[in-house]
């Protein structure tokens, strides 16, 4: 099996850097191009995979090919790579822009498509991917795609219509929790504590409250409660944060980030 990636940045290495510690595929099975030699040649110090001079030298090779250029250069890059598209490979989108049908009618129907709205974490093997496609792809290339995406996090499929709120969810919360970590470093700094003391107190609590919430078997506000002892510290922060609103503030966070997918699909749809 052979993979491909047109265009490269931080999805795309992401995705590649994820694939390759996972095992599931070793950098002689990676061909890549994108725009400027400057990435190229770091991607391939960084990775020893095989770098390309286009995306139609890509194509013609990988069996399945990530499109990870931004949304605005996916018609043209298609347009390069269409001759040589066939029903063995599949093509996999990573952008919000693009539906299904479109993509299909990009490709003129000569291959396989599938919608996904990766995260950035799967550099790090705790990717979330969601997976929207139509129920012509055949059930071996779907779970060889599955298996793909599994090896450096957790895959939900989800009908296309679900795609913009879990793009919501997954795709673009890593950066409102960076956003809010940022937070935490900061006020570790102001109060005495170095950067790397400040990081590793924030970002190994995360961590932490992230497992709780998925492994016990508790509501989120059992959680919460638990951690504020009566007459203690943390109800106070607590109550601050809810006197200012977070809650509406995230979902109105939440409500525009939503609006600009569904914004992006109807300027290409
Ligand atoms: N960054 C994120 O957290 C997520 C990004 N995505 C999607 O991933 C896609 C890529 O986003 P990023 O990696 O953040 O952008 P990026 O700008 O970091 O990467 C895009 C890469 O494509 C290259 N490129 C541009 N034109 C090209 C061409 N004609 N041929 C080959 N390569 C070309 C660029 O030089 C750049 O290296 C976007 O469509 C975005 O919507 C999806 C989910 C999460
Ligand atoms: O910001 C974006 O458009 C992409 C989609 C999800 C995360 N990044």
């Amino acid at each position: 099996m052979k993979i491909g990636f047109i265009g490269c940045g931080n999805m795309g290495e992401a995705i590649l850097k994820g694939l390759l510690e996972s095992n599931v595929v070793d950098a002689s099975q990676i061909f890549v191009h994108t725009k400027t030699e400057q990435r190229r040649e770091a991607l391939k110090k960084r990775y020893q995979i095989n770098i390309e001079n286009s995306n139609h030298l890509v194509a013609a090779q990988a069996d399945i090919l990530f499109l990870a250029t931004k949304p605005d250069r996916y018609e043209q890059v298609i347009q390069e790579i269409k001759d040589v598209l066939d029903q063995s490979k599949t093509v996999i989108s990573i952008t919000p822009s693009f539906t299904l049908k479109t993509l299909g009618a990009l490709v003129d129907h000569k291959t396989n498509v599938i919608r996904t709205i990766p995260n950035t974490p799967s550099l790090v093997g705790l990717g979330m991917t969601g997976i929207s496609h139509e129920e012509t792809v055949d059930k071996k290339t779907l779970n060889l795609i599955i298996e793909l995406f599994s090896s450096f996090g957790e895959v939900m499929i989800v009908s296309e219509d679900k795609l913009p709120i879990l793009s919501s969810l997954s795709g673009s919360s890593p950066a409102f929790s960076y956003l809010f970590m940022k937070a935490f470093v900061d006020y570790g700094l102001a109060n005495g504590f170095t950067l790397e003391e400040s990081v590793k107190l924030i970002s190994t609590s995360v961590v932490g409250a992230s497992q709780m919430v998925s492994t016990q078997n508790f509501p989120i506000e059992t959680l919460i409660n638990n951690v504020c002892s009566k007459g203690g510290s943390t109800i106070e922060g607590v109550n601050s944060l809810q006197e200012n609103h977070l809650e509406n503030l995230v979902k109105e966070a939440l409500d525009k980030t939503t609006k600009r997918f569904l914004e992006m699909m109807k300027e290409k749809n």
